[in-house]
């Protein structure tokens, strides 16, 4: 029998925790060695011989639980938000000096979620005006989404070179037009009942495309964190974006 790929979740009674926990040891080809919560110390991992880690904690621990994983050879798969550009240079450099890791910042691991954002991407530069809006369950503590920041950076970098969207506004209420992510505007909703969405709206004269997608639970997440826990050993480096594990082009 081949040896169990040993893996551990930081932020293991969190909702996604919870989730990433279950199907985590459900499967047959990994070893849950260990799941820490805020008080735990982060050399468990080194004890327990983790060879993976699940980072599903909070926009202000991530990246030194990412840090210590890293100076300790030890793979990680991020879903946590906050990773602006400063952090990610950061970790970049940091790797630099680890070139056997390999580091996972999913915004999104939702496969659906990573098609859309991908879509929307690709539609962008064909239509005058794109907006984003995204809707979450009001216990999210940041806002916009990571997966909104991600999505609005790859429709800029889509739309580079082009004329703004077409927007007469003179007078608005401060956020009325929502907050500017790479000049894309990006709504935020936060309402009881929901778990996490987002539409892309595109439009030109006559048309509109509205590229939806959502989340109901979340065990729409599970099979995304175990594709990245599966291949995050493989791909030495930065990898930000589920959609660099995929052959999306082909
Ligand atoms: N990439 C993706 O697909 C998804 C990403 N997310 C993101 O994942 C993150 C977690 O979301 P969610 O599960 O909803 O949040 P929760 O608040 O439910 O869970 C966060 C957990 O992290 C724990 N925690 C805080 N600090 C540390 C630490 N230093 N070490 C270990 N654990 C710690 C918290 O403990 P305590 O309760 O004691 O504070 C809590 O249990 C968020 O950034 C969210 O945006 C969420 C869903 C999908
Ligand atoms: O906090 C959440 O719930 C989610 N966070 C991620 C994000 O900010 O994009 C992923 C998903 O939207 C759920």
């Amino acid at each position: 029998m081949s040896e169990l790929l040993k893996v551990a979740v930081l932020g293991a009674k969190g909702r996604m925790g919870t989730a990433a926990v279950e199907a985590l040891g459900a499967a047959a080809d990994m070893e849950l060695v260990a799941a820490l919560g805020r008080t735990d110390s982060l050399d468990t991992l080194v004890d327990a011989g983790a060879e993976v880690i699940v980072d599903l904690t909070v926009p202000a621990s991530t990246e030194a639980n990412v840090r210590f994983a890293v100076e300790h050879g030890i793979h990680a798969v991020v879903g946590t938000t906050g990773w602006d550009a400063g952090r990610l240079a950061a970790l970049t450099a940091l790797l630099a000096k680890h070139p056997a890791t390999g580091v996972l910042i999913a915004p999104n691991f939702a496969l659906g979620s990573v098609l859309a954002t991908h879509f929307a991407a690709q539609a962008a530069k064909y239509f005058d005006s794109v907006e984003i809006i995204e809707l979450h369950h009001p216990r999210k503590v940041d806002s916009p989404s990571g997966t909104a920041l991600r999505t609005a950076q790859l429709i800029s970098a889509a739309r580079a070179g082009l004329p703004a969207a077409p927007d007469a506004t003179e007078t608005a209420l401060d956020g009325a037009r929502g907050a500017s992510v790479h000049g894309v505007p990006v709504h935020s909703v936060r309402l009881a009942g929901l778990v996490a969405h987002q539409e892309v709206l595109l439009g030109s004269p006559g048309e509109q495309l509205t590229i939806r997608h959502d989340s109901f639970n979340h065990a729409s997440f599970m099979p995304g964190v175990l594709l990245g826990v599966r291949t995050v050993g493989t791909r030495p480096g930065l990898t930000v974006g589920l959609d660099g594990y995929l052959d999306l082009e082909g």
